[in-house]
């Protein structure tokens, strides 16, 4: 006979059950470390628990759970032969190995299972390092080999475990039961069998831990078709008449707004901005609005990235997708929720991608402008981007193209400003751009960092030293580039000259 389909005997195991001592008289001999570990272990198994131990032997822990009455019944002195009657398991853990054996013995001439801590040869069973998540237990045994080990490789099994398992297991326990309820024929057993099976296989855990009672209930009602429907049809039919008027009257509620803050001064958002974010419930804001803005916000103010603190770890598509994930939940609590983007949202602000979002998910998003930084930091320079006889036009790009490209330039138009933000990056590189699109290499350009703000920082330089003139002044962003004759325009003669 063919013999490769079965297992392998792989011999010196133990038997690794899930022993029931629901009520079972467990009797703990020691107040110790082990002590106290046992003494959890047999509590969390609801069993009935005596500790026999004098009070002087007692660590604070044991101590602890007798005076929360936790433990069932205290002897408080040394063990007696007598303590195993009406006794159902025995837990030694003393450190007094003859007293062990002498005990380990009496136990079997009563033929009661037990464990003695300091003697593995003498346990009937062995305790195993466990981990717990409502009504999962997971047991590691090294079978005596290295219990440190075992408590080690616990760690290892509960980090790799999905989230949301001990909480499917339970919904699923919930499902069994009340399936047997509606069930309980003897006859019926395959059946039952295979439609949990399949409720198992088809549903994804965190579907199975999202079940509630009224969608419980519903699954329930394909059994007798021997259906499995899926998680989202059950949802969506459970959710009764008054949810959907009650979630109608959420959303009715509900808003979602952009909003412009302007270039940092609280002083310069709009009467409007400065109403909806005293109005709003939640606030998700761009890191770099300043607290003095952020301080008229009375509901919840909330960052990207406010738990993991650095925005260099994780890429800005994930926060973004953070944000816009918590503004739906709100929106979804009937809340009003404000989006604060620095200066005005749709001015290279990413603002329109936002809005986009929402109105694929079915919310309309209103837009309240805010004043842009590229129309006020050139004014906090004193730089009229347009002014007669010397610019007629503006230009307002980016210094950092998509994909790392710089940005399309027009030719050199001695009557255009151009305005370049997100342009400490790349100055050198734009420097060069600007010279082959024949901009003059002495033309005035005029750095403006931190504009509106209180550390505010206004450089002035030429088309030709861009690169230069970041790395010696240390220009940081947020700073805003102007170029153009108009940086001069406001300077009298004297000035120039200076
Ligand atoms: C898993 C765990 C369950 C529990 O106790 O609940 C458990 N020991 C744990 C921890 C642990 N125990 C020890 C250390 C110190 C480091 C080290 O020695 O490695 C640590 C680590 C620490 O404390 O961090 C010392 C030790 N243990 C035993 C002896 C006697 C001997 O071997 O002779 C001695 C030496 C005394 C000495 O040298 O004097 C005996 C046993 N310990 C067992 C279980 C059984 C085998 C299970 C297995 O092999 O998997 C077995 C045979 C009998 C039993 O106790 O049932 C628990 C983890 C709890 C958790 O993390 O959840
Ligand atoms: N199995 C394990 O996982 C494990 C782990 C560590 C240590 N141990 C062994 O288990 C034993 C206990 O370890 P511990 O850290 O709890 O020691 P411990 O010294 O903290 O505790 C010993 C306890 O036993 C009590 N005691 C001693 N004789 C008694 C008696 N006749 N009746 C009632 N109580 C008595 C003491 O009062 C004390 O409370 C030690 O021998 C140790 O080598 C086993």
């Amino acid at each position: 006979m063919s013999s490769e389909n079965y297992a392998q005997i792989r011999k010196g195991g133990s038997l690794l059950l899930a022993w029931r001592i629901e009520n079972k008289r467990v009797l703990i001999v020691g107040g110790g470390n082990v002590a106290a570990g046992r003494i959890v272990k047999a509590l969390e198994a609801d069993a009935h628990v005596t500790v026999v131990c004098p009070d002087d032997g007692l660590n604070n822990e044991v101590r602890y759970r007798i005076n929360q009455n936790q433990v069932h019944n205290w002897i408080n002195r040394n063990f007696e032969e007598c303590d195993l009657e009406n006794v159902d398991m025995v837990l030694t853990a003393i450190d007094d190995h003859v007293r062990s054996r002498e005990i380990y013995y009496m136990c079997k001439a009563r033929k009661m299972p037990v464990n003695v801590a300091d003697i593995p040869s003498l346990c009937d069973f062995y305790f195993m390092a466990e981990h717990r998540e409502g009504p999962l237990q997971i047991g590691i045994s090294s079978n005596g080999q290295a219990p440190k080990l075992a408590t080690m490789i616990r760690q290892h099994v509960a980090d790799a475990l999905p989230k949301n398992i001990g909480m499917a297991i339970s919904k699923v326990g919930n499902l069994r039961q009340k399936l047997r309820d509606i069930d309980s024929d003897y006859e019926s057993s395959k059946k039952r069998m295979g439609w949990m099976i399949r409720v198992c296989k088809e549903w994804s855990l965190d579907e199975l831990a999202n079940l509630d009672d009224k969608m419980t209930d519903l699954l329930l009602s394909f059994y007798g078709k021997d259906e499995v429907p899926s998680f989202n049809s059950i949802a969506k039919v459970s959710k009764s008449k008054e949810d959907i008027e009650e979630d109608k009257e959420k959303r009715a509620r509900s808003r979602i707004i952009l909003v412009g803050a302007g270039p940092g001064d609280p002083s310069l958002l709009t009467i409007k901005a400065m109403t909806l974010l005293s109005q709003a419930d939640l606030v998700l804001s761009d890191r770099l609005v300043p607290a003095a803005i952020l301080e008229h916000a009375k509901g919840e103010v909330r960052f990207a990235n406010a738990k993991s603190g650095s925005e260099k770890t994780r890429s800005s598509d994930v926060s973004q997708d953070e944000l816009l994930n918590w503004a739906l939940e709100a929106l979804e609590a009937g809340k009003l929720v404000i989006r604060l983007k620095v200066g005005d949202p749709f001015l290279f602000g990413r603002g329109g991608e936002e809005v986009l979002f929402f109105k694929k998910r079915g919310w309309d998003v209103e837009v309240v402008p805010g004043i842009s930084s590229s129309l006020s930091a050139p004014l906090a320079a004193h730089i009229p981007v347009t002014h007669r006889g010397i610019s007629d036009q503006v230009l307002i790009t980016t210094g950092q193209g998509t994909k790392g490209r710089m940005p399309e330039i027009p030719e050199y138009n001695p009557m255009r400003t151009t305005v370049v933000l997100m342009a400490v990056g790349r100055a050198k590189n734009l420097s060069e751009l600007l010279l082959n699109r024949a901009y003059p290499s002495d033309l005035p350009a005029m750095f403006v960092e931190n504009g509106h703000r209180p550390n505010e920082k206004i450089i002035r330089t030429t088309v030709g030293d861009l690169g230069e003139i970041v790395e010696r002044e240390n220009i940081v962003s947020p700073a805003t580039l102007v170029i153009g004759r108009a940086v001069d325009a406001l300077l009298v003669d004297e000035e120039r000259q200076g």
